[in-house]
């Protein structure tokens, strides 16, 4: 398998735009086609998952003109429901913000589909959105294991007036219904049960559907209403935002080795809840400077934090190796979700910072750091086909000793270039 080893960086500084949100590039594709008019969306992320939103839309006869850099893209919209006479199958490689908003979207249309992706996939809970899809009239079947992908969907206008969907493993299922509600000729409750998980993605869903025309009634996050009237309207022009997660790691690490980093694209004005992260690093002890399209953090001696992170569940990944360099122990808790992504993050991330010579408390829904009193070891870091296992342990640069990473391009599902432009602040 191939890795790499990164030597011990002695000091970081500059400044890294980062490249466009992964959560707002395949929200606003999705809705630039089923939109009324033609969209261009700019600063679009190149990586896998969109990709994957890509070769769907594309099966499914969008039209789209894809700049050569892959980075802008004029999506003709169909100005409704998707339409296609031709069975198909779409692979959606481990995208869950392709393979939960098309699910629902699909099963509004007029299509008989597949989805399908890779193992991880497979493993990957959808039952809590197509559980209630079903219920209201839907017709999808599970093509394996009940509850999860592949799944077919023959798709068709459906009359459902109120939806349940459980909110406690992960807010992509409420964001799939809200996306395809003005899909639906009719009025539509959708009330959440349970504690909704990850609130600020739901914010981002509110907000790029808005850009497209259509306001949502928020009754505190406990259920929505969506008017029958509701129509996409192309905006014309949607620029994404730089993606606040993969900022994070830019900022940890000066965080944690005490020079200036400034990261652009993304700041203050942003409507990702990631930016987040900027406000534990200054609990922890860091500087932070805030602009509407940049945040700057300059490093301090760090402390240990106890958060509940439920609010930034990628970020907080970067946290649990940010936290090797901290005085005491770090608590993230509220995260059990992480079981159920690109791989189950709280085991993983408890097995490889083991590895360095930390003590870890894996939980249930937490997990304890304590960095080694006797200085971080040499270690080859397992990636888990977990883009964010890679890029967070990248940060183990920034110690003595230096880190090996098996398998560096699984950062190919949201950030292709990440080692290349890590690089460019290490001095
Ligand atoms: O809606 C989104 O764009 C996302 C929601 C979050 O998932 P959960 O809601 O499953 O926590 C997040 O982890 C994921 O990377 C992107
Ligand atoms: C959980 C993630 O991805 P997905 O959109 O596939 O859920 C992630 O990017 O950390």
């Amino acid at each position: 398998m191939e890795s790499l080893t990164l030597e011990p960086i002695n000091a970081v500084a500059g400044e890294v735009n980062v490249p466009g949100s992964k959560s707002l590039s395949n929200r606003a594709l999705l809705l630039a086609a089923v939109s009324t008019g033609t969209t261009t969306l700019t600063n679009l992320l190149d990586s896998d998952d969109i990709r994957h939103m890509l070769n769907a839309l594309s099966a499914l006869g969008v039209q789209f003109d894809l700049s050569p850099d892959k980075t802008k893209c004029t999506v003709q919209g169909m100005g409704g429901r998707f339409s296609c006479e031709k069975e198909l199958s779409l692979f959606l490689g481990n995208a869950g913000t392709a393979m939960r908003p098309l699910c629902a979207a699909l099963a509004f249309s007029d299509v008989n589909v597949e989805l399908t992706g890779e193992p991880r996939m497979e493993e990957r809970p959808i039952g809590d959105l197509v559980d209630p899809l079903i219920a209201s009239g839907a017709h999808i079947t599970y093509l394996k294991e009940t509850g999860f992908p592949p799944l077919k969907i023959q798709g068709q206008a459906i009359d459902a007036s109120r939806l349940e969907v459980d909110g406690t493993v992960s807010s992509q299922f409420l964001t799939a219904l809200l996306m395809a509600a003005p899909l639906l000729t009719n009025d539509l409750e959708i009330v959440i049960k349970g504690e909704l998980v990850s609130k600020p993605y739901i914010d981002i869903t509110l907000k790029t559907m808005q850009a497209f025309g259509v306001s949502v009634d928020n009754n505190e996050y406990k259920s929505f209403h969506i008017s029958a009237d509701a129509q996409y309207q192309s905006p014309g022009e949607f620029l994404v935002e730089g993606d606040a997660s993969s900022a994070s790691y830019f900022l940890a690490a000066a965080a944690i080795k005490g020079g200036t980093v400034k990261v652009t694209g993304v700041g203050k004005a942003s409507i990702q809840g990631d930016v987040a992260f900027a406000d534990v690093l200054e609990k922890m002890g860091a500087i932070v400077e805030w602009g509407d399209d940049f945040i700057q953090v300059t490093g301090a001696p760090l402390n240990a934090v106890d958060m509940d992170m439920n609010h930034i569940p990628d970020a907080a990944m970067t946290i649990a190796t940010t936290a090797l360099f901290a005085k005491g122990t770090t608590r993230i808790s509220n995260v059990y979700n992480w079981r159920v992504k690109e791989t189950d993050r709280l085991h993983a991330m408890a097995t490889e910072l083991k590895k360095v010579g930390a003590s870890v408390v894996e939980g249930h829904d937490f997990i304890e750091v304590t960095p080694p009193t006797t200085g971080l070891q040499h270690a080859s870091i397992d990636t888990y086909n977990d883009h964010r296992m890679a890029m967070c342990f990248s940060l183990l640069a920034l110690g003595d000793a230096g880190i090996t990473i098996n398998d560096p391009k699984c950062t190919a599902k949201t950030f292709p270039t990440y080692f290349q432009t890590f690089s460019t602040i290490s001095r």
